[in-house]
């Protein structure tokens, strides 16, 4: 076979690029979407514009962009007009020879699939005004062979691309559900012989249908449509159709390979022999296209079609020149994110983007004229390389909408366009087959087909020549194998999904129980949380105890004020007391000291009884100053002793009541923590035993080891955490609570300790002061004993003088009367007289002595007032006017002021019984023995050793 061109090598072409523009659909006027692309209402414009600025009028075609191509159709042109304006010119190209390509690119729903199929159904044979390329192309073509009157044969085949898988739209599989399984390969293909040996040894040529042989019968006899004789060659070999088909697909390009050629294993080709057949073959292909609802499109083709005619055309009576013309409708090269593509959808329309992208490189590297072209790179370009740059005619419709919601798109088309406008073709006629090979060919097939069909018409079942048995056998065998294969594969699948199952039904049961034991866990949990609010509840109630004990406290230190303020009461009072009554017995003993100076005067007067009555009415007042104290501070300790109880009784009720609560707050926490680790357990138990112990565990075993040690982490953080928090909980509560106590506790002794020291350190100096007063008063009743005795004494002596003087002076009398010395006598007398008299004077000095040493005795009574008056002005213990008074009426009774004429210190008089039992109450009821007792009684702190240690040692140094 020789290539025999039509044109020289430097007839170089460039591709036909039409813009067609359809109207606004449906959606894009219900969207209100403004029309953006302006097409010239006139046959013959090669200008589009878009204006993709948003702006109207003047303006907007001043900001448009305008894109010059060969032909442009408005929506006002029609299938009719777009047909003879570009498909009629290739049309007759193929007719002459060539090989053609015609394709249709664009956004989906812009019209690719109207413009090359439209309506491809016969209305009363006749093709409607909406037929596409394909259809009209079908009947131009068997019409203008029919008028030309030559011998030829037309094969054609239908393929389509999707997801970058070829499949053939013809195969009658399709139809059963059952492809014959051959996946269509394309092939490159070095040899370009004449001979008929190809690698494509199983593609076979089959006729439409049955009648085939008949319909060209009748058309012999008609003798109208195949001129001249014989109008079908008689017996064609497949050989010939093998080398027919190679040849087909065998691009002499520029860009190709020397000698490469392209050709499809197992593509089916049928013969037909007219236009309504082709129109069949057409139908049913398209029926197995893949289409799909979109946003954009309700019936979107999601693939690339490529149907196909070949001509075998008689030339010159003994060869045959073949050419073909590929309809070619691409997906559509929209957004993926518009059309609303997802999954499958979203798949195909990267694979169709991808086979649209490597289209436009192609085109772009062929416009460019690059040295390399990516054909190879998608099956789509692969399969139109011919036609791209080589030896075919090619005219690509690029489809648009106007409106301008797609206006992003249209651009793109049209500038891939406008890119492919440049890309140059060398048409060359297509090549020669010779007569005999094409007959040996067709001739070698129909021999298959009649020897089928006598066989079965012989033995009225399926029967077939040896070759073709053996030819079929051996598929059976193939297929026979295959199904053993796959029922194999399907056994091992059905077991592995037997397993699958059960492993899902145990994942599932492990799942449940799993489910379960976090419902258990959960409700755990909120048992928990329930517990802890618990908590939480006593830990504010103990806050408010803690509250009380300190409002107690206030109270207890406001008790103690008001104590205090008694006590200072009481202190003025016996001060004031002891004033009044000490300076009345001061006016009485002057008064006293007066009537006694007077007395002392007169020798008759009774100054033991004067004395013994200053001593008696000292002693009375002092009694009753004693019993007044003792009475006052018995109130006072009365009181207190009535007040503390009571109150320190509440305080250790409340402390009581605290102490319980925190012991309940602390088993009620040991309970919630022992039943956390008994839910830990347990779920350590159930993951220990159970948990993911099916048959999978080696698989599983890792993870479950994982899941087990991060739950347990977990729970055992969780847990830690809340030991943490509640441990941490109580022991502030119950640092808390002891620092309160402590504090409470040490700041009202230290408050009552330091109040009390700088009065005990006043008392322990009364005590020295009471010895100094003692002394003082022991000196002032030794003194004036001293005193009272020597006047005693003196005046004993001056009373027996006066006696032993009346005697003499009587003695004398009688010397005088006897001896009449009466001038011896008088001068005795005057003597005696001097003498008594001298003697007087002594008397009257030791008088105003003892008065004088009275006086300074008054003296020592004001020191002594001033000294009960410091004391007193001091802050005075209790049970301090019981001692003063107690050692005032001891030096009193010690009898240190002893009556005049009596020894020693021998009391006055005896105690009565009921002052020694008075002294002994007073004694017993001294206020500061008893605080400290009832301190160490009512205690809280006596509860607990190591409050007690706290305190003693304070006592022990204030002791
Ligand atoms: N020029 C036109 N005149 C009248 N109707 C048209 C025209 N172009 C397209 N249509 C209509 O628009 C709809 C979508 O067209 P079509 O299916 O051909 O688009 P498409 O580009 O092939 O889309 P897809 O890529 O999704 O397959 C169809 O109903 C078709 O009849």
């Amino acid at each position: 076979m020789s290539a025999a061109n039509g044109s020289s090598d430097a007839d170089e072409l460039n591709i036909t690029v039409a813009v067609r523009c359809r109207g606004r659909n449906e959606k894009e006027i219900k969207a209100k979407s403004a029309v953006v692309v302006n097409c010239p209402n006139i046959t013959g414009a090669n200008e589009v514009s878009i204006n993709t600025s948003g702006d109207i009028g003047i303006t907007a075609r001043m900001n448009s962009k305008t894109y010059t191509v060969d032909k442009v159709f408005g929506p006002s042109a029609d299938q009719s007009l777009l047909f003879k304006e570009i498909a009629d010119p290739m049309f007759y190209d193929f007719i002459k020879g060539y090989n053609c390509t015609m394709l249709v690119y664009g956004m989906t729903s812009t019209g690719k699939t109207y413009t090359m199929t439209g309506d491809e159904k016969l209305y009363d044979g006749e093709l409607s005004e909406a037929a596409g390329i394909i259809p009209r192309v079908l009947f131009k073509l068997f019409d203008t062979l029919d008028v030309q009157e030559s011998d030829y044969m037309v094969k054609c085949s239908f393929i389509e691309l999707y997801n970058e898988e070829l499949k053939d739209l013809l195969d009658d599989g399709q139809d059963l559900g059952n492809s014959n399984g051959r996946k269509l390969r394309i092939y490159d293909s070095v040899n370009n012989n004449s001979n008929g040996s190809s690698v494509n040894s199983r593609s076979s040529s089959r006729s439409s249908s049955p009648t085939v042989n008949s319909e060209a019968k009748k058309r012999i006899r008609a003798g109208s449509l195949y001129k001249p004789k014989p109008r079908l060659p008689s017996q064609l070999s497949s050989n010939g159709l093998q080398n027919q088909q190679q040849h087909q697909h065998q691009p002499q390009t520029q860009n190709s390979e020397p000698g490469s050629a392209i050709y499809i294993q197992h593509l089916q080709e049928f013969h037909i022999t007219d236009a309504k057949e082709g129109l069949r073959l057409l139908q049913k292909g398209l029926s197995h296209r893949q289409v799909a609802y979109t946003k954009m499109n309700d019936v979107s083709s999601r693939s690339h079609t490529i149907f196909t005619l070949t001509l075998y055309k008689n030339y010159n009576g003994e060869t045959f020149r073949v050419s073909k013309i590929n309809l070619v409708d691409l997906a559509g090269s929209e957004n993926i994110s518009r059309s609303g593509a997802q999954n499958q959808r979203a798949k195909e329309a990267g694979s169709i983007n991808q086979s649209l992208l490597t289209l436009g490189r192609v085109i772009n590297s062929l416009a460019d004229k690059n040295t390399h072209i990516p054909f190879r790179e998608s099956k789509l370009t692969r399969l139109l390389q011919d036609s791209l740059g080589g030896n075919t005619k090619t005219a690509l419709i690029a489809t648009i909408s106007p409106a301008k919601i797609n206006s992003e798109e249209t651009s793109s088309t049209l500038e891939y366009a406008t890119k492919a406008k440049n890309i140059k073709n060398k048409p060359q006629l297509g090549s020669f087959i010779m007569k005999d090979i094409l007959v040996k060919n067709i001739s070698h097939e129909l021999a298959k087909l009649k020897s089928d069909f006598l066989s079965t018409k012989s033995k009225e079942g399926i029967y077939m020549s040896h070759a073709h048995y053996n030819e079929v056998m051996n598929d059976i065998e193939n297929y026979k194998t295959e199904i053993q294969e796959s029922r194999r594969e399907v056994e091992k699948l059905s077991s592995q999904n037997h397993l699958l199952l059960k492993d899902k039904k145990s994942s599932q049961d492990t799942m449940e129980s799993q489910r379960l034991q976090i419902r258990n866990l959960q409700s755990s949990m909120d048992y928990l949380y329930e517990k802890i609010d618990l908590k939480h509840k006593n830990e504010m109630e103990l806050t408010n105890m803690i509250m009380k004990l300190k409002d107690a406290v206030r109270n207890m230190q406001g008790a103690l004020k008001t104590h205090e303020d008694h006590e200072q009461r009481l202190q003025s009072d016996i001060q004031k007391m002891l004033y009044e009554n000490i300076l009345e017995y001061r006016t009485k003993l002057e008064r006293k000291l007066t009537n006694l100076k007077e007395q002392a005067l007169n020798p008759t007067s009774n100054v033991d009884e004067e004395i013994t009555d200053v001593k008696s009415s000292l002693k009375t007042l002092l009694e009753n100053v004693k019993k007044d104290a003792i009475t006052m501070c018995e109130d006072l300790a009365q009181k207190v002793l009535e007040d503390q109880p009571k109150f320190l009784s509440s305080v250790t009720s409340e402390l009581n009541g605290i102490s319980s609560k925190i012991d309940e707050h602390t088993d009620q926490l040991k309970n919630g923590l022992s039943q956390i680790t008994a839910e830990n357990n347990n779920l350590k138990d159930y993951l220990d035993t159970y948990f993911f112990k099916n048959n999978h565990q080696d698989i599983l075993s890792t993870h479950a080891d994982k899941t087990y040690h991060q739950l347990k982490v977990s729970s055992d953080n969780l847990m830690s955490k809340i030991n943490d928090i509640i441990g941490e909980h109580v022991e502030q509560s119950r640092t808390l609570l002891m620092d309160t106590l402590n504090t409470a506790t040490t700041e009202v002794i230290t408050q009552e300790l330091t109040h009390f020291n700088p009065v005990r350190k006043t008392w322990e100096e009364s005590f020295n002061q009471i010895n100094v007063c003692d002394s003082l008063s022991n000196k002032f009743k030794d003194d004036t004993s001293k005193s009272l005795n020597s006047l005693k004494s003196h005046m004993d002596r001056s009373v027996h003088e006066s006696s032993v003087i009346a005697d003499k002076i009587k003695d004398s009398i009688c010397l005088f009367e006897e001896r009449n010395d009466i001038a011896n006598m008088a001068s005795n007398i005057n003597g005696t007289v001097d003498g008594f008299k001298n003697k007087h004077h002594i008397l009257r000095d030791e008088l105003e002595k003892h008065v004088s040493f009275i006086q300074d005795s008054s003296e020592g009574f004001k020191n002594i007032d001033n000294s009960l008056k410091r004391i007193m002005s001091s802050r005075m213990p209790e049970g301090k006017p019981d001692n003063v008074a107690d050692a005032l009426i001891k030096h009193i009774d010690s009898g240190s002021i002893a009556p005049v004429g009596s020894s020693g210190k021998t009391p006055l008089r005896p105690l009565l019984k009921s002052e020694t039992k008075q002294r002994s109450l007073s004694k017993s009821v001294s206020p500061i023995k008893n605080i400290n007792t009832n301190l160490s009684s009512i205690s809280p702190l006596k509860r607990k050793s190591s409050d007690s240690k706290l305190l003693q040692p304070t006592a022990k140094k204030q002791r």
